[in-house]
């Protein structure tokens, strides 16, 4: 075999083709079938990225509708789908119990085997409708709180938010829960796409694919950065309680978590700077202009002193905070605003078929004999 040269972590590796999403370094835009994610998230609702991605064409108010009606039919779970998080020890992270949701579901499709795209995208659509049920009420039972059911009068992401908070939201609320399913819906070829794809390949099933996202996307260098950045700004908890800790934690040498991106590094991900505008507006309107002053002035201190700029999870985080949601709830929405994403993912693997098994370079010893 011919030598080749190692990629660390895979870095620069052209995995796949994809005609779903790029991420355009030098033009600073995140293309997604063939638009700019910034200015869907800022003219277009999530349902329309969702019949983007599945149709392939943004929807007029009729496919909109149809598209929201076809999953509020499905956001009810099997019948004592709960009593499995009510036997989970309490201390289960709210990560973990998703994941055990969505692979159970699996045992529920009898028509699992069916890899066939119109099967992966009924799939999708169906986990897509039930996923703000298993992350909302997987967490109240497990917390020892009553379920919150549904309500169909809502549209899908103001509903989403109101199942974790038990609260109808505002509609600058609603508006920037929509807006932030979007920006986390899709994002090329990250650890958990990746991840996902791999199963897939195998020729494994659409639920398996996604069960293993999840537990990529737990890590905190990936989607676990939101949640570990929110504690970091609540024990700042001033601009000047933040300015200490982050020289503290720059002096030990930590990582800042929501810093740095694969990708990006030396840019600001555009879609930090959309959350950003989004913390602004929440902020204003609740008197906080105290916590988006210390999140810019944290931005001020890692770009001097690093030379790193924000990630999508620095402005998330807060964003989330604003939004009245529990901490451990930052990841499991994460994901769930991106099963549309790993969905068109999983689609377009096993449309086009071949098992990923790369090489390895050896470098261990050889002629032993035990
Ligand atoms: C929505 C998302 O999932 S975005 C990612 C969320 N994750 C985070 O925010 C976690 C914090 N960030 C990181 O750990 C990294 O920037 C990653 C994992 C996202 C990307 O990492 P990689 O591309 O593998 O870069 P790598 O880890 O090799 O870092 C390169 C250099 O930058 C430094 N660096 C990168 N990110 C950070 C950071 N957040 N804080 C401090 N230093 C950092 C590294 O220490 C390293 O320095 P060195 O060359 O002197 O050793
Ligand atoms: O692209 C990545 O590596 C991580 C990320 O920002 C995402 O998944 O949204």
């Amino acid at each position: 075999m011919a030598e080749q040269k190692v990629k660390a972590g895979l870095d620069g590796v052209i995995a796949t083709e994809t005609d779903i999403s790029f991420l355009d370094v030098e033009n600073e835009e995140i293309v997604i079938k063939g638009y700019d994610l910034i200015e869907l998230a800022e003219k277009k609702n999530y349902l329309d990225l969702v019949h983007l991605l599945y149709e392939g064409s943004l929807p007029d108010q009729q496919g909109r509708l149809s598209i929201e009606s076809d999953l509020k039919r499905e956001y009810a779970l099997p019948e004592h789908f709960f009593e499995l998080f009510s036997k989970l020890p309490k201390e289960t992270h709210a990560m973990d119990a998703m994941r055990t949701g969505i692979s159970a579901l699996a045992g529920y499709d009898p028509n699992i085997d069916d890899r066939s795209a119109a099967a992966n995208k009924e799939k999708a659509l169906k986990v897509l409708a039930k996923i703000p049920n298993i992350v909302a009420n997987s967490y109240h039972t497990l917390q020892g709180d009553q379920p919150v059911a549904a309500n169909p009068d809502l549209p899908y992401s103001s509903n989403f938010l109101y199942m974790i908070t038990g609260k109808e939201p505002s509609n600058l609320e609603a508006e920037t829960f929509d807006q932030l399913l979007m920006v986390y819906s899709e994002h090329e070829m990250p650890n958990s796409t990746f991840t996902a794809r791999v199963i897939a390949s195998t020729n494994s099933d659409i639920y398996g694919a996604m069960t293993g996202a999840i537990a990529s996307l737990k890590g905190p260098l990936h989607g676990g950065a939101n949640e570990a950045v929110m504690h970091m700004l609540l024990e700042g908890e001033t601009v000047e309680g933040l300015t200490t800790l982050m020289h503290e934690k720059l002096r030990n040498k930590e990582r800042i978590m929501g810093f740095g991106h694969r990708v990006y590094m030396k840019k600001m991900d555009p879609r930090a700077m959309l959350m950003k505008k989004a913390l602004h507006k929440l902020a204003v309107e609740q008197g906080r202009e105290d916590l988006y002053e210390m999140c810019e002035r944290g931005e001020d201190i890692i770009r001097e002193e690093k030379g790193l700029y924000p990630n999508l999870d620095y402005y998330a985080a807060p964003v989330y905070y604003l939004l009245n949601i529990p901490i451990p709830l930052y990841t499991p929405i994460f994901f769930a605003a991106r099963v549309v994403g790993l969905g068109a993912h999983v689609i377009e693997q096993h449309d086009n078929n071949r098992l990923y098994r790369p090489r390895v370079h050896y470098t261990g010893p050889r002629g032993l004999h035990p």
